[in-house]
């Protein structure tokens, strides 16, 4: 009922223009319908008991399939800001690289605006790297602020983001965050923000250190989704699981850790990407580069497809192929996989051992034109 009134209502507000009311009412009613899709998400392939007598579906995700299906054509009627907004919480004195991968990450695959909430010394450099991206200088950290002024200037932070949050399609939390006390309790602040406004947040970097000690930030919120490397998933096993990493169970602990999360899509990080929200287990294996140059992980995070999965979910244009009944973040986690270990296969093409992430991040539109042209 909620969704077909939603999209009704879609439907009548869709010629809003940007930023009024009515879009930022659009927006909550495309969340609504997105929620409901992503808690009763699910689809059945192979079944498997694994060691730990867990049975579990798994599949070798058909990515470059899901790719198509869900990325949108291009409208001309559709107007600024349909095709996506994200905004990516991180940026610290020592990283300004990976919100700036995150945020013009998004915009290589076609969201309309990104924005980046970052430190204030941040700021500059990373609005030095790109005129495209919408800085917000507003993050503070523990040297910077008097320990009698901090709830004064945490509320003051947490109200400078929570201004735009309803106009967000997607949350990216962690990448060059840092892990300053003050600064994470004010990150904490805002994705519980996020989480009242039902805006999907992916978790990254040190926004997973945040949350592994911090687990209520996401525990059963079924629009967050884990992006863990190596040293971030094991810190989540031991802290969730209490127990150590086991490859030999790899798809039952990656659904177990999901279930325990209250059923949040984690996506491990690694030669093959493994994703999860505790029913299925998908995996993504794609060739990818042999480099491991730091800022893929950002790159990745910030290229969701989210947006786009959104787009669709939201405004019920779903292709054939993407079935209601799918976890549309999972299908974010698949897509975006897919799409950033193609462009790092692309760009190793022709760079080889000098392959960097920024060459990296120019090959995102051709690898998304050969699986999906424009036209
Ligand atoms: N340009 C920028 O601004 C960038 C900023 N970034 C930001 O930095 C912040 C911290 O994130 P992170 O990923 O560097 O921290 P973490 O996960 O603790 O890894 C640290 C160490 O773990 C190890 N290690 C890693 N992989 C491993 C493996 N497969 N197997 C085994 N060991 C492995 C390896 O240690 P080593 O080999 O030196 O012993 C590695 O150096 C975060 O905010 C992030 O967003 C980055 O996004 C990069 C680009
Ligand atoms: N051994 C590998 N072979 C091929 N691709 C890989 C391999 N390891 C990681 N990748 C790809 O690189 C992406 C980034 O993974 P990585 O483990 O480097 O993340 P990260 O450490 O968070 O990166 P960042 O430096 O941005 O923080 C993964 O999604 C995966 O697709
Ligand atoms: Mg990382």
């Amino acid at each position: 009922m909620l969704v077909n009134h939603g999209m009704n209502q879609l439907a009548s507000l869709s010629i809003a223009r940007s930023y009024s009311f009515a879009s930022s009412i659009a927006a909550v009613l495309r969340r609504q319908s997105f929620l409901i899709r992503a808690r009763g998400g699910g689809v059945h392939n192979k079944v498997h008991s694994t060691t730990a007598g867990i049975t579990m579906q798994e599949t070798e995700a058909d990515a470059v399939s899901i790719l198509r299906a869900i990325t949108p054509t291009l409208d001309p009627t559709r107007h600024k800001g349909q095709a996506g907004k994200i905004a990516v919480i991180g940026g610290c004195r020592e990283y300004t690289g990976a919100p700036y991968f995150a945020a013009i990450s998004a915009l290589k695959i076609g969201a309309d605006l990104s924005h980046v909430f970052c430190t204030k010394d941040a700021a500059p450099v990373i609005k030095s790297y790109s005129p495209e991206l919408i800085v917000h200088p507003v993050l503070e950290e523990s040297y910077s602020v008097r320990e009698e002024e901090r709830k004064q200037v945490s509320a003051k932070v947490v109200a400078e983001v929570d201004k735009w949050m309803e106009r967000f399609d997607c949350l990216v939390v962690g990448p060059g965050l840092g892990r300053d006390p003050f600064l994470l309790d004010c990150v904490s602040e805002i994705m519980k923000q996020a989480r009242h406004s039902n805006v999907p947040i992916v978790v990254d970097g040190d926004g997973l250190f945040l949350v592994a000690n911090s687990l209520h930030l996401v525990h059963g919120y079924p629009l967050a989704v884990l992006t863990p490397n190596v040293n971030e998933y094991k810190r989540l096993v031991q802290t969730v699981l209490k127990c150590e990493v086991d490859d030999a169970d790899a798809h039952g602990q990656l659904s177990s850790l999901a279930k325990q999360i209250g059923g949040v899509t984690i996506l491990r990080k690694g030669r093959s990407d493994l994703i999860s929200d505790g029913d299925i287990v998908n995996s993504v294996s794609i060739c990818g580069s042999p480099r491991r140059c730091g800022g893929q992980g950002d790159i990745l995070s910030g290229s969701f497809l989210l947006v786009l999965v959104l787009q669709y979910f939201y405004l019920g244009h779903a292709k054939p192929f993407v079935a209601a009944d799918r976890n549309p973040t999972v299908l974010g986690c698949i897509a975006g996989s897919a799409l950033l270990r193609k462009a790092a296969s692309l760009a190793f093409e022709t760079r080889k051992r000098s392959t960097l992430t920024t060459d990296i991040i120019e090959c995102l539109g051709r690898s998304l034109e050969d699986i999906c042209p424009a036209y």
